[in-house]
């Protein structure tokens, strides 16, 4: 008999996982078939697979978003119904999303509170202040707690997301791909704090992670999913990356993917040509925070045809805000731009005319309509425009065939070109976004994190798109806060610190340590 939540003594402590057997349905299609797994307590389990193979919809099950349809979650060896999140929450079950769940309008102190579900009738701030001030004291994040979520950037998000769970002294902690907006120093930060949480034996760590290097550095266990089932379970000490990757991608890896799997291999770039030309312009250009002080201080770039300038930096420099002033989703406070030698206000029209097509990050919440199928966010660009339009009427047919034929060339994994895209898996969405930006011609592309969430070999293959953007003449902004992917693909370099940029180098002169010290702000 599955025991009644309520009936339970209030236990502490890292618990044990099991699932047996446990699948789960939509419509047709089985996205997760009889997965049995064990997770140690106190141990840091890692769940390896490819872009769609059941890794989010296993853990949902688990930390109560979803039901599974067979099989069981046992809890310290007992089986228990994970019927809603609040179930799981009273068993000391706490998940942190790929996708960001803070509440908008509260501040990093409310929404920590708001974690804890018990907030009472009158708030005595004072107390609640020093408690959340010595709470952030024993974890290594510093976080503005007056600052609101739309202030915040993608890695101070994610830690905020972290910090509320961690807040609740878990029992068991799923994290979704936690790292995907860190710098590699920030996610070692985050990490180490985490196996240490476990290693004290509070609580057990199981992580979604497409990162090869974080799985052998920081996990102790690791069970690969590959198209819903669990094809191979094993312990770090006795494996390496090839032998992860060779079982993610079953008989579809070839050797040489499976090789590389922990290199991740650059894609080759050719030589920029001598008298290429000023693409991209940026002049003294300056953007006002969500509080309302400058948040981008009058910062000059020049990206020429067939150059891949990267924008490095920690999260929260001003990153965010400069793209977001560049592609008109933000008021530009100051400067000038121009694309292709004209004024550039960010307008469709321009957008078109110009070639200019951006990436931005957050893809399912910036780039598309949840609602929407894939088909018709594949067409959100050119829905007015021949084949997609003749004579004023929108051809649907056309969009659906157009699609289909990205869904075959990028790989998206999807129940077809009408399931509504908010469906696919974080991957698949950004694999459908970029189908859309990356075809036909482009003279500049802006591109913020675009490989976020991507499993290795995704990864690879969006790397070649962008150097291929880069090898017809496009020019490419590539504002990223993984080091690894601007070294790898960049030709230039600049750093941005608080709003600025304080740093140049060529991508072959450039040294990590020296660039970290840049984006420390130190010098
Ligand atoms: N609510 C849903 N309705 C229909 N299909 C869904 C739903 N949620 C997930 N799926 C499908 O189930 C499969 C597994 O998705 P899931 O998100 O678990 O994959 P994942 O391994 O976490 O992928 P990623 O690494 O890209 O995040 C995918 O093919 C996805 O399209």
């Amino acid at each position: 008999m599955i025991a009644p939540v309520n009936a339970l003594p209030a236990v502490e402590g890292a618990l044990a996982l099991e699932t047996y057997h446990l699948t789960k349905r939509f419509g047709a299609f089985t996205a997760m078939d009889h997965v049995s797994m064990r997770v140690d307590p106190g141990s840091v389990h890692a769940l390896l697979g490819e872009n769609g193979a059941g890794k989010s919809t296993l853990v949902k099950c688990v930390a109560g978003f979803q039901q599974a349809e067979e099989g069981s979650i046992l809890i310290d060896g007992r089986e228990r119904d994970i019927a809603n999140p609040i179930v799981a929450r009273t068993l000391g079950i706490g998940m942190v999303y790929q996708h960001f769940t803070l509440a908008p309008g509260m501040t990093v102190a409310e929404n920590l509170l708001l974690a804890g579900g018990k907030t009472p009738a009158v708030i005595d701030w004072k107390a609640q202040r020093a408690e959340l001030e010595a709470f952030l004291a024993t974890t290594p994040f510093r976080l503005d707690l007056d600052a609101r979520p739309a202030e915040l950037a993608a890695g101070e998000k994610q830690k905020l997301e972290l910090l509320k769970q961690l807040y609740l002294k878990p029992r068991l902690l799923i994290l979704d791909e936690p790292t995907s907006v860190l710098t590699p120093q920030e996610a070692d930060e985050v990490l180490g704090h985490v196996r240490a949480f476990a290693r004290s034996g509070q609580c057990t760590v199981l992580i979604i992670t497409h990162k090869f290097r974080e799985v052998m550095a920081y996990t102790d266990a690791v069970t690969v999913l590959r198209r819903g089932k669990a094809v191979h379970h094993c312990r770090v000490a006795e494996t390496d990356p090839s032998r992860l990757a060779a079982a993610m991608m079953g008989e579809a890896a070839t050797p040489a993917e499976v090789l590389h799997a922990e290199s991740d291999t650059a894609p080759a770039r050719s030589p920029l040509p001598a008298g290429a030309r000023v693409a991209l312009q940026l002049r003294g250009l300056s953007a006002m925070g969500d509080r309302g002080t400058l948040a981008v201080h009058g910062v000059d770039l020049a990206v020429k045809s067939g150059e891949i300038l990267g924008v490095a930096g920690v999260s929260g420099n001003g990153q965010r805000e400069l793209v977001e002033a560049l592609v008109g989703q933000r008021p530009r406070h100051a400067g000038s731009v121009t694309a292709m030698g004209e004024p550039y206000a960010a307008r469709r029209s321009e957008n078109k005319r110009l070639k200019l097509r951006s990436l931005p990050e957050e893809p399912l919440r910036n780039a598309c309509v949840g609602d929407l199928s894939v088909a018709e966010n594949m067409a959100l660009r050119d829905y007015d425009a021949p084949p997609l339009s003749a004579g004023g009427w929108l051809r649907f047919g056309q969009w659906r065939s157009r699609a289909r034929e990205w869904i075959k060339e990028y790989g998206v994994k999807t129940q077809g070109e009408g399931a509504p895209i908010k469906s696919l898996s974080g991957g698949n969405v950004q694999r459908a976004v970029l189908a859309r930006e990356l075809a036909g011609d482009i003279n500049v592309l802006i591109a913020a994190n675009p490989v976020f969430g991507l499993d290795f070999a995704a990864v690879r293959e969006i790397h070649g798109r962008i150097v291929q953007v880069a090898g017809k003449g496009g020019a490419v902004l590539l504002v990223s806060e993984d080091l690894d992917e601007l070294l790898e693909l960049s030709d230039r370099i600049v750093v941005m610190s608080e709003g600025r940029i304080v740093y140049e180098t060529a991508a072959a002169d450039a040294e990590r340590h020296v660039l970290g010290a840049h984006m420390g702000g130190g010098h």
